[in-house]
C-alpha cells in the first residue's frame, strides 16, 4: 500500500537539501512500504457523529492495537533516509502528476490544442483518488543546525509556479505538529483518535535548538509581463522631451478593495461574530473553541465578538485593514493555557502552529494563509493559466469545447457553448418545477445558512444528479467531470444503503439560481474554511458557473480583483447563454485564492438564471 513518507529528520542528513523542488515536492508520494492501521477506506464517508459512535465502540480494541501502532509509528518515522533516497527515483515518476505541464512558449489568440488535450484522471474505483492522501504530504522537516546549504534559494524551478519556502517551528508546537502526523498514520479524519490517545503521541524529534526548520513549496503570483508575453514595449513607445521611451507595462489600480478575513477563536468556550454597522450589528457566525472564521469584507470595517450566551459583553473588537486579515481572539495568559485540559491545549497549539506556519508563508509570497497549516497541494488538476486570453482545445462526446482564460490571477476560464439551448431552457423549467427558494448563504463555523439580502438577494433550487427522472442532469455532470479533467464516478452520489458504500461524491447538486431586477450576489468567495481537526480540510476548489439565459440586462459576473494591465473594475464577464465560467478557489499550493473574490452585479431588467456545480477539493465534506 502506497503511504507518504513523513519527513521530520531527527539527525544532520544532507539528502534532503540535494532535492531539486520537483523531486522535494513528490518525494511523499514514496512506498515506503508502512501498512496503515485497519482503519477502512469507507470510513471516509463517515460524519463526524457517526466517527464518534464509532470510536467509543473501537476504544478498548484501540488501546490493545496502540502498543503496535506505536511501534509502527517509529518504525515510520526511521526509515525516512531510506524513504528520501526512494524518493528521488520515484518523483520521476510522479513528476507529471503534481506539477502543472511546462508551459509552452505562449503564442497569443492561438489555439494550443495539441499541448492541451485532456488528460482523463481515472481510478480503479472512486476512491483511489485519496489512496496515497495525507495531510502533511507537502511539507518536510530538517536538522535547524544543518546550515550548510540555503534550501530557500537554491530550488526554483523555472518551469514551475511553486517556488520552495522555509518556514520555522516552535518547538512548543511539536506536539501539535506530532498530532498532524499520528492523523496521517490513522488516518483520523476528524481527529478523534488522536484526542483520545494524546498522551501517547510519539515524540521523535530529538530537537537541541528551539525551533523545527521546514520545507514546503508556495505559489508565485506570475509577472505583469507574463500575463501579457505578446505585449510590445516599443510598440506602445511614446515621444517625450528626451525621445522615443518605451512603456512599462503596469497592472491596473483597482477600484475594488475588498479582501477576505479570517477571525480565530483561541479561547475554550465558543464565541459570536459580528460585523458591525451603522445603525445595527449582523451576526456572522460562531466560532466553536479553537476553530475559525472567514467572511469577505472592506478596509475599515468593524467587527465585534461576544460569548455566545451573552450579546452585551464585547470581548473583542476589529477594525481591519488589507495587511493584516488573520486576527486573534487570544484571552488567555500562560497560566490559563496550562490549566486548560490536555485536548484543548493540543488544539490550542494547532492553532498556534498555523500562525506560526502563516508567518513565513506571507512573508514568502506576501498573501495571507488561509487555510489551515498542513494543507495538503489540491490532488485535483487544472487548467493551465499562463497567460490572459489563452486558449485550449479539448474534445468530448465527438465534439471540440473551447477554452479561453479569462483570468490568471485568479484563474478563470470561459466556455463558450458548454450547454446547448434545449439544455439551458430544460434547466430552468426543471429549476421552476422544483421551486425556487430565498438563496442562503454559509454563516459560522458550524457552517449553518443564513438567509442575509444585503449579501445575496437571488432564489435558487438544487437538482441532484440522477434523482430527476432525466438524463440531462447527468449529462451535465459527465461533461463537467471531463472539463475538470476528473473522472466523472467522483461526481457521483453515494446510493442509499450501498454496502461498502463504493462511492462518494466530490460535486454539490446542481444549483439553479434566480436573480430578479435589483438582486444581487455581493463580492464573496466560493470557498469555505474548514475546522482544523478535519484531516481532509476539505473545501470548494472550483466553481462551474452556467448560464442558462441572456435576456436580461445587468446580472455580469464580475472577479473586481483580477489583475490586467487595464481594467480598473477586474474582468468582468457578460453572461450569454450556454456559456460556461470555470474558476479556482484554491491555489496550487493549497491555500485559498483571496483574488477569486467574485460577485453578480444586480439585474437590470428581466431575470437573470446561472446553474452553479462547486467542486470539491480533496472531497465533500
Ligand atoms: O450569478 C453569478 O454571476 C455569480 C453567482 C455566484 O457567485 C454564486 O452563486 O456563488
Ligand atoms: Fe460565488
Amino acid at each position: 500500500m502506497n503511504h507518504q513518507s513523513h519527513d521530520i529528520i531527527t539527525e544532520s542528513s544532507s539528502s534532503w537539501e540535494d532535492l531539486d523542488p520537483d523531486e522535494f515536492l513528490n518525494h511523499n508520494k514514496t512506498d515506503d512500504g508502512i501498512d496503515k492501521n485497519d482503519k477502512n477506506d469507507d470510513d471516509d464517508e463517515d460524519d463526524v457523529n457517526e466517527n464518534d459512535d464509532e470510536n467509543d465502540e473501537n476504544e478498548e480494541e484501540d488501546n490493545e492495537s496502540l502498543t503496535s501502532w506505536t511501534q509502527e509509528f517509529m518504525e515510520h518515522w526511521k526509515q525516512h533516509a531510506f524513504a528520501v533516497l526512494v524518493a528521488i527515483v520515484a518523483t520521476v515518476a510522479a513528476h507529471s502528476y503534481k506539477k502543472s505541464p511546462s508551459p509552452a512558449v505562449p503564442v497569443p489568440y492561438s489555439s494550443s490544442s495539441s499541448s492541451s488535450a485532456p488528460t482523463l484522471h481515472l481510478y480503479d474505483d472512486a476512491h483511489e483518488h485519496l489512496h496515497e492522501y495525507t495531510r502533511t504530504a507537502n511539507i518536510t522537516f530538517c536538522d535547524p543546525f544543518d546550515s550548510s546549504k540555503d534550501s530557500s534559494s537554491s530550488s526554483s524551478s523555472s518551469s514551475s509556479s511553486l517556488k520552495v519556502m522555509e518556514f520555522h517551528i516552535s518547538n512548543e508546537f511539536l506536539p501539535a505538529l506530532h498530532a498532524h502526523y499520528a492523523a496521517d498514520v490513522w488516518q483520523d479524519v476528524n481527529y478523534s483518535r488522536v484526542l483520545t490517545f494524546l498522551e501517547q503521541l510519539p515524540s521523535h524529534l530529538q530537537i537541541k535548538s528551539s525551533s523545527t526548520r521546514g520545507l514546503t513549496h508556495y505559489y508565485i503570483d506570475p509577472s505583469i509581463e507574463t500575463l501579457y508575453p505578446y505585449y510590445n514595449p516599443t510598440a506602445e513607445a511614446k515621444m517625450s522631451a528626451n525621445g522615443l521611451e518605451t512603456k512599462p507595462l503596469r497592472a491596473a489600480h483597482l477600484t475594488f478593495t475588498g479582501f477576505g478575513v479570517k477571525f480565530f477563536n483561541l479561547s475554550p468556550k465558543p464565541v459570536l461574530l459580528y460585523w458591525d454597522g451603522r445603525e445595527e450589528r449582523k451576526v456572522v457566525g460562531e466560532i466553536a473553541p479553537f476553530e475559525s472564521l472567514g467572511t469577505a469584507t472592506t478596509p475599515g470595517q468593524s467587527f465585534s465578538m461576544t460569548p455566545v450566551y451573552d450579546a452585551d459583553q464585547v470581548v473583542g473588537r476589529w477594525v481591519v485593514t488589507a495587511d493584516d486579515v488573520t486576527l486573534y481572539f487570544e484571552p488567555m495568559n500562560d497560566d490559563q493555557i496550562q490549566q486548560l485540559t490536555q485536548q484543548e491545549r493540543l488544539l490550542y497549539q494547532m492553532q498556534k502552529l498555523n500562525q506560526e506556519f502563516a508567518k513565513h508563508y506571507l512573508i514568502h509570497s506576501r498573501r495571507a494563509w488561509l487555510s489551515q497549516f498542513p494543507r495538503a497541494f489540491p490532488l485535483h488538476p487544472m487548467w493551465e493559466t499562463s497567460y490572459i486570453h489563452q486558449k485550449h482545445v479539448y474534445r468530448d462526446e465527438g465534439r471540440d469545447y473551447h477554452i479561453r482564460v479569462e483570468s490568471v490571477l485568479p484563474k478563470v476560464l470561459t466556455i463558450p457553448d458548454f450547454l446547448s439551448d434545449h439544455e439551458c431552457e430544460a434547466l430552468i423549467q426543471l429549476a421552476l418545477h422544483e421551486g425556487l427558494r430565498a438563496s442562503t448563504v454559509v454563516a459560522g463555523s458550524q457552517r449553518t445558512m443564513m438567509r442575509d439580502v444585503s449579501t445575496r438577494s437571488s432564489d435558487n433550487t438544487w437538482l441532484e444528479r440522477g434523482n430527476n427522472a432525466t438524463s440531462l442532469t447527468d449529462a451535465i455532470y459527465r461533461r463537467a467531470a471531463r472539463l475538470l479533467r476528473l473522472d466523472e464516478r467522483l461526481f457521483q452520489k453515494p446510493v442509499d444503503d450501498e454496502v461498502p458504500a463504493h462511492r462518494h461524491s466530490i460535486a454539490e447538486s446542481l444549483q439553479v439560481v434566480r436573480y430578479r431586477a435589483g438582486e444581487e450576489y455581493t463580492a464573496h468567495h466560493d470557498f469555505v474554511y474548514p475546522s482544523q481537526q478535519l484531516w481532509y480540510q476539505p473545501t470548494r476548489f472550483a466553481t462551474l458557473l452556467l448560464y442558462l439565459n441572456d435576456d436580461f440586462e445587468g446580472g455580469h459576473t464580475v472577479f473586481p480583483r483580477a489583475v490586467t494591465r487595464d481594467l480598473h473594475d477586474g474582468v468582468r464577464i457578460r453572461p450569454k447563454k450556454g456559456t460556461a465560467v470555470l474558476f479556482y478557489s484554491m491555489l496550487p499550493d493549497g491555500n485559498m485564492d483571496d483574488r477569486s473574490q467574485h460577485a453578480s452585479e444586480p439585474v437590470q431588467l428581466g431575470e437573470k438564471f446561472i446553474a452553479n456545480l462547486w467542486v470539491w477539493e480533496p472531497l465533500i465534506n
